[in-house]
Parts: structure tokens; C-alpha cells; sequence
């Protein structure tokens, strides 16, 4: 290969850390900061043979650690079409990042080269971004040395989303094809959304307010941007920046400290890099009450079910969940839609992929990552389909505008956001309407520190433990003692602890579940 020397000689500047261990975890590589150099200069290098694999198609870097707390930062790779890292790359990319010595990384990345095929003569493209955490500059800088280094084109493109910047991969790779995503910028990013809602919401403008809290991320800008291309007759957008957002949210089943809630007024929390979104509101008695991941997807399901009917069109709508879904936003979605429902591990890339099996496939984790996507025969029928009448016309219009406003690369917090408001508006709905589908079972998530969280082996989705042995039969008897009881326990792929998760009939018996399995737990 003829820039070795070079990849070498710049890897000098970053050392990898002796001894440590990296893994390409949920959601990439995420750790303290300070410990990211070395990993950051190698996701660099596998990004550009990616994209050499794929005959020099763009391929996007994200830097950011969503809602880590702020000393943290992340690396995560993007592939040509906008969505993730496909699985069987993450193993070399782990293999370069762990790398000992340089001769070791000269030897992984020839490696790499010979078992995948790459041909590298011709061109490597590689575009990257970071949230707003004070360490992405130097992180980016040090990405920009790998690039330089390996020979590849790049293109930095400052401060993003996370969705943004698989909104940008995909919309470079498909300029002058058949089907070109969007304008490959950032205001094509908001040109896209914003026609697109303004179109949805034609005939019902009404000026509704909706307070979001962008948790101090880089969703606070960036919403700023769009609240212009969105005029306000349409939304009327109240931004702050608390310092929790939706992680706080969701786990504590509260408001961000400070922030009041007026009965029946909406509220939605994003998290640090914008790919996700909760909503909440105080009832008429001023109860706190959740709008989740699980809430947005029942929404959207219901929506789209109504919609591809009176279109008079047959395409199969189908629902990804994680074990994190609330049971009765399940029994929701099977029992009262009567939609399929798959079940699949933790993490965005396994809810994307199992999507991608329907022609409408609604995906979101309970925590509000999550998005719609349209199979290609889906897009095929709605630019096709001859409406034979104007109810089935206005509900293909509705349904092409959703395919628009929706970034279909991965979950989005912006995108989601207007999702709803536009199903909302459509249906003349305030937060009670929306909440009323289904009532959540009570539920706790648990975290746990343990000696070493390897030794938590699951199977089923992440349902059930295969080991430690004997764990799973001691859950299983205590979740037998609960009404509606439910519970399992994994790994986190983010962090370094075991997560605890419980649901069951009433608040007690959902919080005493999950206090008796944290206490099996070491
Ligand atoms: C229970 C939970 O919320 N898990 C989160 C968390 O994964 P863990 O593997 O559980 O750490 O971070 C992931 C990446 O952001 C996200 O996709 C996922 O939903
Ligand atoms: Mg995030």
C-alpha cells in the first residue's frame, strides 16, 4: 500500500494506550475523552478503506457521546446509504482500533485489504462532524491527520446532529441518481423537512406551541435553524437548553428540574446529539405523564394504518421494539391494531436493520430513538398509484409528504419532532388524545455496577440470560410472584454496568420487582 509509511509515521502522534481494550459498542466507540486519540485516528483509517471498498462512495464519521456526560466523547461510522456501519466491517474496525504496536497496525490493515477485496487504486471520500462537546475539535483534528494520511478526500463538516450528518452521507451518495435524497447540505437538510411539513399541515396551520428542551446539545442551534425554514404559523417553537433532557426524562419520570408543566401543554426533551425525543405533559390533575419512544411508534402506527387504508393501497406496516418496550404498547400494537411486532437486541442498528424486512416499518426504542421507513416498493407505489378518489388522493399525498419529512437514514429528533406534530395537527389532537391508545405498565430501569459485565450472556433479544448460570431461573421465579410482571437483565453497550429492567400490574410491585432482581445481581 502505497501510503504506509505515512499512515505510520502520523500514528507516532497518536499512540494507543498500552494494554487498553476498545469495542465497537452500541453505538461505536464511547469513552472518557481523554483516551480517544488513538481510536479516533484508526476509525479514521477504516472509514477511508470503507469507502475504497465501495468504490469510493462517501462515508460518514460521527464524533459525539450523545447523552455520555460531557468529559465523554464517541466515534461512530456511517455507511454510503446513510445508515450504519454494516456489522461484519465493526470487526475490523475493533481489530485496528486494538492494534498494539505500529507493525501490528501496518499488519491489520494489509489484512484487512486482502480478506475484503479492496482494490486501492481510485479515490476514498470521507466527510465527519461532532456535537458540541468541547474535546470534538481536537478529536476532529486528529481524525483529519488519518485521512490526510491514508490519501483519502475529506470534508469537515463542523457542528451536527448525528442525523444531519447521515441525512448529508446519503444525500452526496445519491446526487444525479434516480433517486437523489435531498440537496447535500445543511439547508437542504432543513429545506427538506420544512416543505414537507408546511405541505402536511396545508389545509390545518395552527400555530400550536410546543416547548423543547435541547439538554444543552447541539439539537438547540440546530433547531433554531429550522424554526426559520418552519415559519411560525405552522409551529410555534419554544427552545431551551436544560442541562438532562431525555435520558433524565425518561429515566426519572420527570420534567428537567425548573421547568413547569401547564396542564395539557407539550413538552419534548432531545438528547445531546439529536437522535432522540421524548415528549411529556402534566394531565388535567397535574400528573406527570410520559410520551415515549414506545408512545411516538403507537402514534405513528396508528396514523400510517389509517392512512395506507383510505389510500386504498397494500402495503405491510410492521413495528421493532427492544425488551425496553413497555408491555402495553405492545399488546397495543398486536392486540388492538392487530400490526406484527419483532423484537430485537438494544441498539438503533438492530431496530433499523429488522425494519427494513417491511414495506412500512416503524422503529423505536422505548427511549425515543427511532424512525419510519419506506421500503423502495413502498416509494415505487406512492409515486405510482393512480387515486381513484379524493379521499384516497389527499391520503397519498399525505403519505408521500410523510416520506419526506421522515429522515429515513436513522432515528432524528428534529424529524421525529415534526412527525408528530403533524399527525397531531392532522388529527386535531392535543397530548391527552395521543396518551390515551394504551396506560404504561409501571415500570424501573436499573443500573448496576458490576466485577465484569462480560459475564452477562443473553439470548432472545436480550430477554433472557444464558449466563451467569443459574441467574435466569431466580428471575424467573421472582417474576412469576408479580401480576403483569416482566423483567430481564443485560449488559449495557455503552457503558461499563449491567442494566435492570422491570415492569409489572402497580407501581409497588413493578419498583419492589426491580429492587429484588438489582439485589441477584452482582
Ligand atoms: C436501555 C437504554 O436506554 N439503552 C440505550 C443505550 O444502550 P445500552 O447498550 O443499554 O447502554 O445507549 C444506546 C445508544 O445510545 C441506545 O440505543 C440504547 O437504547
Ligand atoms: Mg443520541
Amino acid at each position: 500500500m502505497k501510503n504506509i509509511g505515512n499512515i505510520i509515521s502520523a500514528s507516532l502522534r497518536h499512540p494507543k494506550p498500552e494494554g487498553a481494550t476498545f469495542s465497537y459498542g452500541t453505538a461505536g466507540f464511547r469513552m472518557q475523552a481523554d483516551f480517544l486519540d488513538s481510536v479516533v485516528y484508526r476509525v479514521g483509517l477504516s472509514a477511508a478503506l470503507r469507502s475504497r471498498k465501495l468504490n469510493g462512495q462517501t462515508v460518514g464519521v460521527m464524533i459525539t457521546a450523545s447523552h455520555n456526560p460531557a468529559p465523554d466523547n464517541g466515534i461512530k461510522l456511517v455507511d454510503p446509504q446513510g445508515g450504519m456501519l454494516e456489522k461484519s466491517w465493526e470487526t475490523y474496525v475493533t481489530s485496528l482500533a486494538n492494534a498494539e504496536t505500529d507493525e501490528e497496525l501496518q499488519k491489520e490493515i494489509e489484512k484487512i485489504v486482502k480478506v475484503t477485496k479492496i482494490d486501492m487504486q481510485g479515490g476514498m471520500n470521507v466527510i465527519y462532524a461532532r456535537d458540541t462537546r468541547p474535546s470534538g475539535e481536537v478529536l476532529a483534528q486528529t481524525l483529519k491527520d488519518a485521512l490526510d494520511a491514508i490519501g483519502a478526500t475529506s470534508t469537515d463538516h463542523g457542528v451536527k446532529t448525528t442525523p444531519q450528518l447521515h441525512y448529508l452521507v446519503r444525500a452526496l451518495n445519491t446526487v444525479g441518481t434516480v433517486s437523489p435524497y435531498g440537496e447535500p447540505t445543511e439547508s437542504g437538510y432543513y429545506q427538506k423537512l420544512s416543505i414537507a411539513f408546511r405541505k402536511l399541515l396545508k389545509e390545518k396551520p395552527r400555530g400550536s406551541t410546543v416547548y423543547v428542551d435541547c439538554a444543552n446539545g447541539v439539537g438547540g442551534p440546530k433547531l433554531r435553524e429550522l424554526k426559520k425554514y418552519l415559519g411560525e404559523e405552522c409551529l410555534d417553537l419554544v427552545i431551551t437548553q436544560d442541562d438532562c433532557g431525555a435520558d433524565f426524562v425518561k429515566t426519572f419520570q420527570k420534567p428537567p428540574p425548573g421547568t413547569k408543566l401547564t396542564p395539557l401543554q407539550r413538552h419534548a426533551s432531545l438528547d445531546g446529539d439529536a437522535d432522540r425525543i421524548i415528549y411529556y405533559y402534566a394531565g388535567q390533575d397535574g400528573s406527570f405523564r410520559l410520551l415515549d419512544g414506545d408512545k411516538i411508534a403507537g402514534l405513528a402506527a396508528m396514523f400510517f394504518q389509517d392512512l395506507v387504508k383510505s389510500a386504498g393501497i397494500d402495503l405491510k406496516i410492521g413495528i421493532v421494539q427492544t425488551a425496553y418496550a413497555n408491555g402495553n404498547s405492545t399488546n397495543y400494537l398486536t392486540k388492538t391494531l392487530k400490526l406484527p411486532v419483532t423484537c430485537v437486541a438494544t441498539g438503533v442498528k438492530h431496530l433499523h436493520h429488522a425494519a427494513q424486512r417491511y414495506d412500512i416499518g416503524i422503529y423505536f426504542e422505548a427511549n425515543g430513538h427511532g424512525t419510519v421507513l419506506f421500503s423502495p416498493t413502498a416509494l415505487a407505489l406512492l409515486e405510482t398509484h393512480e387515486a381513484s378518489s379524493p379521499a384516497q388522493h389527499s391520503a397519498l399525498e399525505s403519505l408521500r409528504g410523510l416520506s419526506n419529512l421522515i429522515n429515513q437514514t436513522v432515528g432524528d429528533a428534529l424529524s421525529d419532532l415534526l412527525l408528530v406534530e403533524a399527525i397531531l395537527a392532522s388529527k386535531g389532537w392535543g397530548p391527552s388524545e395521543w396518551d390515551s391508545a394504551y396506560t404504561d405498565l409501571p415500570n424501573r430501569l436499573f443500573k448496576k455496577v458490576v466485577k465484569d459485565q462480560s459475564l452477562f450472556v443473553t439470548t432472545d433479544a436480550e430477554r433472557k440470560l444464558v449466563k451467569p448460570e443459574g441467574l435466569q431461573e431466580k428471575i424467573d421465579e421472582l417474576v412469576a410472584k408479580y401480576s403483569d410482571g416482566r423483567a430481564f437483565v443485560r449488559a449495557s453497550g455503552t457503558e461499563d454496568l449491567v442494566r435492570i429492567y422491570a415492569e409489572a400490574k402497580t407501581r409497588s410491585e413493578a419498583d419492589d420487582l426491580g429492587m429484588r432482581i438489582m439485589a441477584l445481581v452482582s
